[in-house]
């Protein structure tokens, strides 16, 4: 089964709430809340895919000392096992703006689990929860 690395990030405001984005219609998983990342290409560090899609998606620019490895996912979809590790973010420059999304949304970790997620993202919860809090 093919291995599919994908680099993700919580960015967490001020409130401890999370950013989440929903996937556009016409991708795979359309419509469900995912942490903004993407598929690490080839000769791409993760951390410097991370802050490319970052900036690509959301028009933030993160510098590198400002990510922190918090956790990953490891799921296996039908065609290929994805491996993302999942970074957290607490500072940035510019405003979080949806320009490959159909929309974002602030919320409470705990608030996270009345979301609809890829079924990948379950296992990020908790530690997520026990980092900010519920
Ligand atoms: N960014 C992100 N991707 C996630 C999450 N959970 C999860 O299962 N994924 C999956 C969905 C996709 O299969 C893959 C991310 O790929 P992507 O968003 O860059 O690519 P894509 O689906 O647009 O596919 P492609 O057209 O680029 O081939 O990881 C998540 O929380 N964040």
């Amino acid at each position: 089964m093919k291995i599919t690395l994908v680099a993700a990030c919580a960015l967490v405001d001020a409130d401890n709430r999370v950013l989440v984005a929903q996937r556009p219609e016409g991708k795979a998983l359309a419509g469900l809340w995912e942490f903004p990342g993407g598929k690490i290409e080839p000769g791409e560090r993760p951390e410097e895919s991370l802050i490319r899609e970052l900036r690509e998606e959301l028009g933030i620019t993160v510098k590198e000392a400002c990510l922190a490895p918090l956790t990953f996912a490891s799921h296996g979809y039908e065609t290929f096992h994805l491996l993302m590790p999942l970074w957290i973010c607490r500072r940035w420059e510019g405003r979080v703006e949806a320009l490959e999304h159909a929309a974002l949304k602030w919320v409470r970790p705990a608030r996270l689990r009345d979301l609809a997620m890829p079924p990948a993202d379950a296992p990020l919860i908790p530690p997520l929860i026990d980092l900010l809090g519920p």
